[in-house]
């Protein structure tokens, strides 16, 4: 095939997925390396202009758990997580919203705007958009009831008011959302990114759901990765012990997706350039993902 031919047969490649995704919502968790090293910002801020010039809606939700342990370092403050969650107290809540909600958030922000995209940020306070409740963590012991741990500010998603990001969406802009969430009486809640980009995924009937990571994907017991998983699979990976540490609350982030209708759940390495375009237009899709069947 000539040289021309093949940049041709590339650009086709594309096609059916460009079909297919026109006018749909895709919700991207950014977040771990992508967000540091300064070639992967840009690349992920060109991908996610690309999708929005081809049609596609992309909602960004990020995180920066880093970027708030350095502050609260800075600060003088200890910070300390249980089951991959960090406890909140209220000095911490504090630090966790401006760190969000005023650094990241304005970051990502600027990077899409400075690349050439149209993006608006939020947190969950903003529309009332991301309803909040504590979250009473249960841990299983042994010979013992399980245990409630108090992790003070620390919320899960009771529901999500899609009305801020859809007249976003309808002027052309593209929503980036702090995981930030409040309760009727405006308590402020700091909860895991993964799961605010879940729920807003179901919210909004996204096609597909990404969280972008720092490893290739879901590895199994011999350090290869698992391309694909159904549902069903997927649970049986989590009760075989195959995935600990960070991927479990991932994995139920992507199983929740699934069950609330999105169609598939992608885990991806966000250390590579270009993973959002490589996973959504080529025929062999990267990284991990979960469909329902
Ligand atoms: N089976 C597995 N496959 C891939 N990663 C795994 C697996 N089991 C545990 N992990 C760990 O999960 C981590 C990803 O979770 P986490 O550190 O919370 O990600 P992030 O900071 O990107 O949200 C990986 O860096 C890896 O150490
Ligand atoms: C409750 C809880 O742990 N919240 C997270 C919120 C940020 C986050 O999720 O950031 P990453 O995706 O970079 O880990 C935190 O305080 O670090």
């Amino acid at each position: 095939m000539s040289q021309e031919a093949l940049r041709a047969a590339f650009l086709l490649e594309a096609l059916p997925y460009i079909r297919e995704f026109y006018g749909q919502t895709i919700v991207i968790k950014y977040g771990g390396h992508a967000m540091k090293d300064e070639a992967l910002r840009k690349s992920f801020a060109l991908n996610i202009q690309l999708l929005r010039y081809i049609g596609v809606n992309p909602v960004i939700v990020h995180g920066g758990g880093p970027q708030i342990g350095n502050m609260l370092k800075q600060l003088g403050i200890t910070s300390e997580f249980r089951q991959g969650l960090r406890v909140t107290d209220d000095a911490t809540m504090d630090v966790v919203e401006m760190v969000l909600v005023g650094k990241v958030n304005k970051e990502i922000v600027n990077l899409i705007n400075t690349q050439g995209g149209r993006a608006v940020g939020l947190s969950g306070k903003d529309g009332r958009m991301i309803w909040a409740q504590k979250l009473e963590m249960a841990v299983e012991r042994a010979d013992a009831p399980p245990e409630i741990i108090d992790l003070g500010n620390v919320g899960e998603v009771v529901a999500v008011d899609t009305s801020v990001i859809s007249s976003l969406q309808a002027a052309n802009f593209i929503p980036v959302i702090a995981p930030v969430g409040v309760d009727e009486e405006g308590h402020t809640y700091n909860i895991n990114a993964d799961s605010v980009a879940s729920a807003v995924a179901v919210a909004v009937g996204a096609k597909k759901l990404i969280l972008l990571t720092d490893v290739p994907g879901v590895l199994d017991k011999k350090g290869e990765l698992i391309s694909s998983m159904t549902l069903h699979q997927a649970v049986h990976a989590l009760e075989q012990g195959v995935v600990t540490g960070g991927m479990i609350p991932k994995i139920k982030c992507c199983l929740e997706a699934v069950d609330g209708g999105v169609s598939k759940a992608h885990i991806l390495d966000g250390r590579v350039e270009n993973v959002i375009l490589l996973e959504m237009f080529t025929q062999g899709g990267i990284g991990s993902e979960i469909t329902s069947k």
